[in-house]
């Protein structure tokens, strides 16, 4: 049923739901757009309405072709709308979630389009925050590149820092999706460029291998992954492109590559990788996970249990407003749990047919869990003894002596 949209959109089909809002078709005065239809309770929080307006011309500034472009705001009675440009293809969780895991050429190529969107938000200061295959789509308009890939967009631009509320944040809570969480923020740094770099390496390691390099079980054990282990190498993989991976997915920021340069590099190995097909690469054992998750994270006394799935909003307190698994809730950890997890359980991918490692606890439907996480900062320096995980409704633009890039 076509709906208005302020005075100059009329939204017609839905195409999707996520956590914050329906993304409808939606027609505006120069065709058709793609109307991201805030839930009514963001849409009603003043707080919230006067971030978007404030952060108007940071939104609407970013024009590349491989970043969805905001063109329009709209605030209008109980509606809170961005308009944006519409993509006719899918997302890149529903293609991986498909194939399984797609060749090299293609996820480089994939990887390499996001890069230059990256390097071209970072140049004009804006840091993404989310960066995960639902928040990247794929035109099946555009023209096929390399691997038979699509040219791939990046969306939800800033909309993370929008609807994160900065009276709940400044205390101690992080928005985003722990198996795209780079170290620096769950040791409670502000984010930076450097944290987009992390999570697009984290996806491309996704790509290749079905799974993502330190998911799998509690949240907690996820995030203490990020911080403490290192990447297991993927069999198979040219070294070049390992190589690649492990820089972007460095511990330290200040080693991983910028965008533009990590762009330049995927693209350079691509000839490498014409027509090698996708890995072979065993998936870990969901037996053995299940057995394991409990020990690794174990519930401590008298607290509530752990709330380990489900959708959950954004923002706390919110209905859910998303078919989809992508956000889930949990409980604090607390300091024994943290410092009881297990330790060396960072994935260890395995070539087909070769012997089980031993380690391997991974749901396949645990590695894509999203989710939104609300943290005790304190509660996990103690245990970690690395900081707070602190979540900052700062400013987020890279510093441009360390981070800034340059647009392509
Ligand atoms: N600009 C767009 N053009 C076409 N389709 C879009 C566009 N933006 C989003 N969609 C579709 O709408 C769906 C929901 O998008 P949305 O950004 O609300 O949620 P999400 O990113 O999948 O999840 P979440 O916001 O919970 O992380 C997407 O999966 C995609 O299929």
């Amino acid at each position: 049923m076509a709906r208005k949209i302020g005075s100059r959109y009329t939204a017609n089909q839905i195409l999707g739901r996520g956590s914050a809002g329906t993304v409808w078709l939606g027609e505006g005065p120069d065709g058709p757009v793609a109307v991201k239809l805030l839930r009514e309770d963001l849409a009603s929080d003043q707080e919230l309405v006067g971030r978007f307006v404030q952060e108007r011309t940071a939104l609407l500034g970013l024009e590349h072709p491989h970043i969805v472009s905001v063109r329009d705001l709209v605030v209008d009675g109980n509606d809170l709308a961005l308009v944006m440009d519409l993509v006719r293809g899918t997302d890149l969780r529903t293609r991986l979630e498909r194939e399984r895991r797609l060749a090299p050429e293609a996820a480089v190529a994939i990887v390499a389009d996001v890069a230059d969107g990256l390097a071209a938000a970072h140049a004009a200061g804006v840091v993404h925050r989310d960066v995960k295959p639902e928040n990247i789509l794929l035109d099946m308009q555009g023209p096929l590149g390399p691997g038979g890939a699509h040219p791939a967009l990046l969306t939800d631009f800033g909309v993370a820092k929008l609807i994160d509320s900065p009276k709940r944040t400044r205390a101690t809570k992080i928005i985003g999706t722990p198996d795209y969480l780079a170290p620096e923020i769950v040791e409670g740094l502000p984010p930076r460029a450097a944290v987009d770099i992390y999570a697009l390496a984290t996806v491309l390691y996704e790509l290749l291998a079905g799974f993502t390099p330190f998911g799998g079980g509690h949240p907690g054990a996820v995030l203490r992954r990020h911080v403490t282990e290192t990447v297991v190498p993927l069999p198979g993989i040219p070294e070049e492109l390992w190589q690649l991976l492990v820089q972007c997915l460095a511990k330290a920021p200040a080693s991983r590559l910028r965008a533009s340069e990590l762009a330049t590099r995927l693209r350079e190995q691509l000839p490498l990788l014409a027509g090698m097909p996708p890995l072979d690469v065993d998936e870990p054992d969901p037996a053995e996970e299940a057995e394991q998750e409990p020990a690794a994270v174990p519930a401590p006394r008298g607290t509530e249990p752990v709330r380990r799935r489900g959708a959950v909003s954004l923002v706390p307190g919110a209905k859910p407003d998303s078919n989809r698994d992508t956000h889930t809730s949990m409980r604090v950890p607390g300091p024994d749990e943290l410092a009881g997890g297990a330790r060396g359980t960072a994935r260890a991918p395995r070539a087909a047919g070769a012997p089980r490692p031993g380690s391997a606890r991974h749901r396949a439907a645990a590695r894509r869990r999203r989710i939104t996480l609300s943290v005790a900062a304190v509660a996990l320096a103690a245990a970690l003894g690395v900081g707070a995980w602190l979540a900052t409704s700062g400013d987020d633009r890279p510093p441009q002596d360390t981070h800034s890039t340059s647009a392509p």
